[in-house]
């Protein structure tokens, strides 16, 4: 496994949600995030099939632009009633011709799972794939998941997409419902960074 050696990485995200928390995780760490924002890069068509496939498309855009490291997250959330979609969709299925609304997408999966009558509880894993990529293009993979079951109402104003409709195991409140340092310790993405750690010098 390559170490990364500086102090200041560029999150290859669009979404304010994940740089916040990527903020959070990695401030301990000691390292400094930068966001695409701060290089004003376009975001790019996320294209394949697969969360590993379209975080290399995103890091490959921000390290070809910037020639800086940069990480990408891909992720979504896999609902078993659904045969595991919205999966790498997941963001699609929040757009609309006014952008993107997460109300709209969580309706969407609750009315497909009664329409299907999907037995409870309504079984469901948010995914993570984390790949840093050097400018050399040398990467390191890491992947995280977090089992829970939808649920409905909304709950919750916290949090980013479907954080109100995601109830994680061994909890009774949702996503939405918990702190930022709650999610943090629990998340999908908490998990695959901690597994990446090793990369920045910590166990
Ligand atoms: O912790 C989460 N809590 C709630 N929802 C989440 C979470 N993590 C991913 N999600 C959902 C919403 C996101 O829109 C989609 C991933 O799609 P994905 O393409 O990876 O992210 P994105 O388009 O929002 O930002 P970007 O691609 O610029 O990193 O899954
Ligand atoms: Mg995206």
């Amino acid at each position: 496994m390559r170490r990364f050696e500086g102090s200041e990485l560029l999150i290859a995200t669009h979404n304010r949600g994940k740089l916040d928390e990527f903020q959070a995780l990695l401030g301990p760490l000691g390292i400094t995030c930068r966001s695409n924002e701060d290089f004003g890069l376009p975001e790019p068509e996320e294209t394949e099939e697969s969360f590993v496939g379209n975080a290399r498309i995103k890091a490959r855009a921000a390290v070809g632009a910037t020639g800086l490291p940069a990480l990408a997250d891909d992720s979504g959330i896999e609902i078993d009633g659904l045969d595991g979609a919205p999966g790498v969709h997941t963001a699609d299925w929040a757009e609309t011709p006014q952008g993107r609304d997460f109300t709209v997408a969580m309706t969407r999966a609750w009315s497909e799972l009664e329409a299907r009558d999907a037995p409870e509880p309504r079984t469901a894993r948010f995914r993570a794939t984390l790949l840093l990529m050097w400018p050399d293009g040398h990467e390191e993979v890491f992947e995280g998941a977090v089992a829970g079951r939808v649920v409905w109402p909304m709950r919750g104003t916290l949090g980013h997409g479907y954080d109100p409709i995601f109830l994680p195991d061994g909890h009774d409140r949702t996503f939405g419902e918990m702190s930022a340092e709650e999610k943090n310790r629990l998340s999908h993405r908490a998990v695959a960074l901690r597994k990446m750690a090793a990369c920045f010098g910590r166990p």
